[in-house]
């Protein structure tokens, strides 16, 4: 083992599930500690065996099933706890038990109402209590960092006679801050001197939202185990969150740093897998393993990321398992990332026609929350690859009122090549007055021959789609339309396909010309 390895001791399925709100069955835990095992955690802190039976039967599952990592179970210092740790773990390739007592004077008067010597007595006992069961034995000052030092380099040294291998400080009530903090740990380190046979561990909750900064400021001070869970579950506000403290380990390594020997692309599985049966949701913009974590929608970052990933990302989304960092098109997006995405789908368009399609994918963003590839295809289906380039009608506004269930005003503009024309009419319905108006403005009747809208993508400001078809003299024509409005879809693909229709009779009278002068 090289003195530059941090282990990993997971508590999500112990500190984690204490969570209020969060309980998880055996086969629930079952199937975390088996990804836990996947990561490559070197320890899994798999339960509490004291606290109820089915505790136990959940770590003496984890215990016999799960290969790998140290399997954990935590304890207090009394011996029915200890006896429960070890009925818990002891079919484990490699088991520990874990012991804890308080040692701050808070806890001692207020909680536990033992003296400092009743104390002693309490980790003299438990320690080689469970130094007798196994060689494997992990003692936890409780609110250590609010302990007097020289009272926990008492109980520590103390432990260490007793056969403790491992010694935490636990920050418990997220107390620390990080210079304190390591300074604190250096110098327990120091009053101790328990030699190189024995790890230091930190545990550290995040209510001031500090647990990960302390824990990377411990390490830096020279403990080689951090405590942690994953999407930083736990007690209150939680505990450290392992993926940030391993990918922070990582990234910040430089050549010899302490690292840990975890696979971290594992992560965003587990994260998901953890969140689904907690049903503790992980925020957007998590470091990490967020869904935003690596997804850019501001057009200079988006920019900079086209030209070179690293001009916005510290770290590869494939390294933790996320897929490949996302350009998310939004109102703050500019033209390289939105003419990259057409691309990227498969159209390869004028750049007069990108920056048409520019333009609308703007007003569209200011009206939808986020811009899809399915809106960007209706868009593109609808505005370029229809009939825009020889188009004689363009839709310029429309207004429509609906009078009660069968009733329906609209006035409708166009552009009829340079002239503005305007005209209201009503029908039986918003859609069919739309469709009214046109038909006056033009003075023609052109016949519907079917119409269909349908929802683009699936939230309530999806894109409509409609799709219909005319006739008009012996003419039919499709037309399509896509709106976040489903009237003005339908209007578009009126226009669509009425420009659909000139554009025949303009052919066919080209031929008849051209067949009168053969
Ligand atoms: C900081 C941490 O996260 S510590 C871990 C916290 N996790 C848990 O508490 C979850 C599991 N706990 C449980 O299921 C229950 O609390 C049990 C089964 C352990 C104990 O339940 P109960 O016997 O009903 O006791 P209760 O929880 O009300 O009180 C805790 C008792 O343990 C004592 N105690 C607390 N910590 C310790 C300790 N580390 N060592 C010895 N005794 C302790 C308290 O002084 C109190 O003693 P008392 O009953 O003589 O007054
Ligand atoms: C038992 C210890 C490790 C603990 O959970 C804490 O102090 O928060």
């Amino acid at each position: 083992m090289t003195p530059d390895k941090v282990r990993i001791f997971d508590t999500t399925l112990r500190d984690g599930e204490q969570s209020p709100g969060i309980n998880l069955n055996r086969a629930e835990k079952l199937q975390i500690a088996r990804q836990l095992a996947r990561l490559g955690v070197d320890v899994i802190e798999a339960g509490f065996p004291a606290a109820s039976e089915g505790d136990l039967e959940s770590v003496r599952a984890i215990a016999r099933e799960v290969k790998g990592p140290i399997v954990a179970g935590l304890a207090r210092t009394r011996n029915e706890d200890i006896m429960a740790a070890w009925e818990g773990v002891r079919h484990a390739e490699r088991p520990r038990i874990h012991t804890f007592i308080a040692t701050s004077d808070i806890h001692l008067e207020h909680k536990l109402r033992m003296s400092r010597d009743e104390v002693l007595e309490e980790v003299r006992r438990a320690v080689t209590l469970a130094r007798s069961l196994t060689d494997d034995v992990e003692f936890s000052a409780e609110d250590a960092s609010r302990s007097d030092p020289a009272f926990l380099a008492q109980v520590l040294r103390l432990a260490v006679e007793c056969g403790a291998r491992t010694l935490n400080v636990p920050d418990t009530v997220g107390y620390a801050v990080p210079a304190e903090f390591g300074a604190f740990l250096a110098d327990i380190m120091a009053r101790v001197d328990a030699g190189r046979d024995v790890i230091w561990s930190v545990h550290c909750h995040d209510d001031l939202g500090l647990a990960v900064a302390n824990s990377l400021e411990a390490v830096r001070c020279g403990a080689r185990q951090v405590e942690c869970t994953v999407n930083g579950l736990g007690e209150r506000a939680g505990n450290a969150a392992m993926e940030e403290i391993v990918m922070a380990l990582r990234v910040r390594r430089g050549a010899d740093g302490p690292d840990t020997t975890l696979d971290t692309t594992v992560f965003q599985s587990l994260s998901g897998l953890v969140s689904r049966l907690t049903g503790f949701p992980v925020p957007p913009n998590k470091a990490i393993v967020g869904r935003n974590a690596f997804a850019h929608e501001a057009g200079i970052h988006q920019h900079g990321v086209l030209r070179h990933r690293s001009t916005y990302e510290i770290m590869k989304a494939e390294d933790v398992g996320a897929p490949s960092s996302r350009l998310v098109l939004g109102k703050h997006s500019g033209r390289h990332a939105f003419a990259s995405r057409i691309e990227a789908m498969g159209y390869a368009l004028e750049p007069e026609a990108v920056e048409e399609l520019f333009v609308l994918f703007k007003n569209l963003c200011d009206r939808k929350e986020m811009v899809t590839d399915d809106d960007l295809e209706a868009l593109i289906v609808d505005e370029v690859l229809s009939v825009s380039s020889q188009k004689r009608l363009v839709l310029k506004d429309y207004m429509v009122q609906s009078a009660g269930r069968d009733r329906a005003t609209a006035t409708v503009t166009l552009m009829d090549g340079d002239a503005e024309k305007t005209d209201a009419a009503t029908g039986n319905g918003p859609v069919d007055a739309v469709f009214s108006a046109v038909k006056r403005i033009m003075s023609l009747e052109p016949k519907l021959l079917s119409y269909r809208i349908e929802a683009v993508t699936e939230r309530a400001d999806a894109m409509g789609q409609a799709s219909l078809s005319i006739s008009l003299d012996g003419v039919s024509a499709a037309g399509r339309g896509a709106s976040t409005d489903v009237i003005e879809a339908s209007l578009k693909a009126y226009v669509n396909a009425l420009n659909r229709v000139f554009q025949i009779q303009e052919g066919r009278q080209v031929a008849r010309a051209m067949e009168g002068a053969c």
